[in-house]
């Protein structure tokens, strides 16, 4: 198994050497003062240098010849290494590749490129099969994405997301012009800035409601800063959110509402399809064609509402012939009390985004 030589930038400018079978957790180690005697009084400590070694065998020896090395040639293989590793930084990172993350990070490959976007994952493999797909990068660990990026997107649950932003803070602590957006659902700004313990600073903090549909550029997302918040962050938030649909600015106040309509909506809206392709195929259709008619339908009618302004109401009766077809489906669902089934959910999604927000 492979084992890795690192070198840390203590906190007081001086270097430390060591070996670790996962860096990035022997890192945190140190900052929580458990790492070495030399580091637990000069933290935060920044991983700045990291080479890969066939096992520990030979971790060990390669560790024993770099504490041989003066210190400017220490900092110049830093700097070689930092330079291979892209001395520029990029645009943005996202940490989390799962269904959300996944999909904002097609969104952002296609509006900055994929050059400029690098991503990671607890589930290496996961970010490195949609890195392979993209064709951005993957990196191991959360502070090295973080590391190399301006804008870093948090992409994980709100239950892990404490944990995770606290890995961030050595390298808050050393690059001091990041700027963190989180997606999670319910968890307030002040509450992300809690777990930025140790920092000297206020860094950039923005947060963004998006959905799964800004994979394909049909996005509702929703932005929101503390009143601080500088506009040329927004801007470049809005600049790598550019593919991923409709963005709107919103008071934070009004992110759990947003949240309940339209980062949950797309799974209200996907069993009422399913549920017409049913009826479809039980009266006859072959399923696939139904699903099709559906989905398009669906599509179209949410485009008439946009396009028209028309009020949702009056597009029904637009459709209700009087004694006709389609005002006996909608009886149906009054009886069936469709409508109140979703204002229920959508209230329901937002109690819960709520108390997701104090987990
Ligand atoms: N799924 C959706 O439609 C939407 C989700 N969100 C928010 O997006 C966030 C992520 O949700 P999903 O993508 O649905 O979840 P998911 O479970 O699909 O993805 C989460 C990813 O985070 C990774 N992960 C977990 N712990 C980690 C750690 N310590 N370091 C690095 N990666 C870690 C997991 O391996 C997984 O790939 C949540 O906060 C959620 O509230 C917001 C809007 C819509
Ligand atoms: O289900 C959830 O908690 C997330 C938030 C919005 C959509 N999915």
């Amino acid at each position: 198994m492979a084992y890795w030589v690192y070198i840390l930038r203590c906190a007081d400018g001086t270097l430390y050497t060591g070996i670790a079978a996962d860096v990035d957790k022997r890192a945190a180690v140190h900052n929580r003062g458990r790492g070495a005697k030399y580091t637990r009084s000069r933290l935060p400590v920044e991983v700045v240098y990291r080479e890969a070694c066939p096992d520990k065998g030979a971790a060990l020896r390669r560790e024993y010849r770099i504490k041989q090395l003066s210190r400017p040639q220490k900092l110049a293989l830093i700097s070689i290494y930092q330079r291979k590793q892209g001395s520029v930084m990029k645009k943005v990172a996202f940490i989390g590749t799962g269904n959300m993350g996944g999909a904002l990070i097609q969104a952002a490959c296609q509006a900055v490129g994929p050059d400029q976007v690098v991503i990671t994952d607890r589930d290496a493999a996961r970010a490195q099969t949609l890195a392979d797909q993209l064709g951005c990068t993957a990196v191991s660990g959360n502070g090295e994405a973080a590391r190399q990026a301006e804008y870093v997107f948090l992409c994980v649950k709100p239950q892990v997301m404490a944990g995770v932003v606290g890995e961030l803070v050595p390298v808050l602590a050393q690059q001091r012009d990041k700027v963190l957006v989180t997606i999670a659902a319910g968890i307030r700004i002040a509450t992300l800035r809690g777990w930025l313990e140790g920092l000297d600073y206020a860094p950039a903090v923005l947060r963004i409601m998006p959905n799964t549909p800004a994979s394909i550029g049909m996005g509702m997302l929703a932005l929101t800063g503390e009143p601080e918040a500088r506009e040329e962050h927004f801007q470049g938030v809005e600049d790598i959110l550019a593919k991923a649909g409709r963005v709107e600015r919103l008071s934070e106040n009004q992110m759990d509402a947003f949240s309940a309509i339209a980062g949950c909506g797309p799974a209200f809206v996907y069993p009422f399809i399913e549920a017409l392709a049913d009826g479809g195929v039980k009266v006859g259709l072959p399923r696939q064609q139904a699903m099709v008619y559906a989905a398009q339908m669906v599509l179209g009618s949410a485009a008439m509402v946009l396009e028209t302004g028309k009020h949702p109401g009056q597009l029904k009766d637009e459709v209700c012939s009087p004694g006709g077809s389609t005002i006996a489906g909608v009886a149906v669902l009054e009886e069936k009390a469709f409508r109140s089934a979703a204002i229920q959910a959508v209230e329901a999604a937002f109690h819960k985004t709520v108390e997701l927000g104090k987990s």
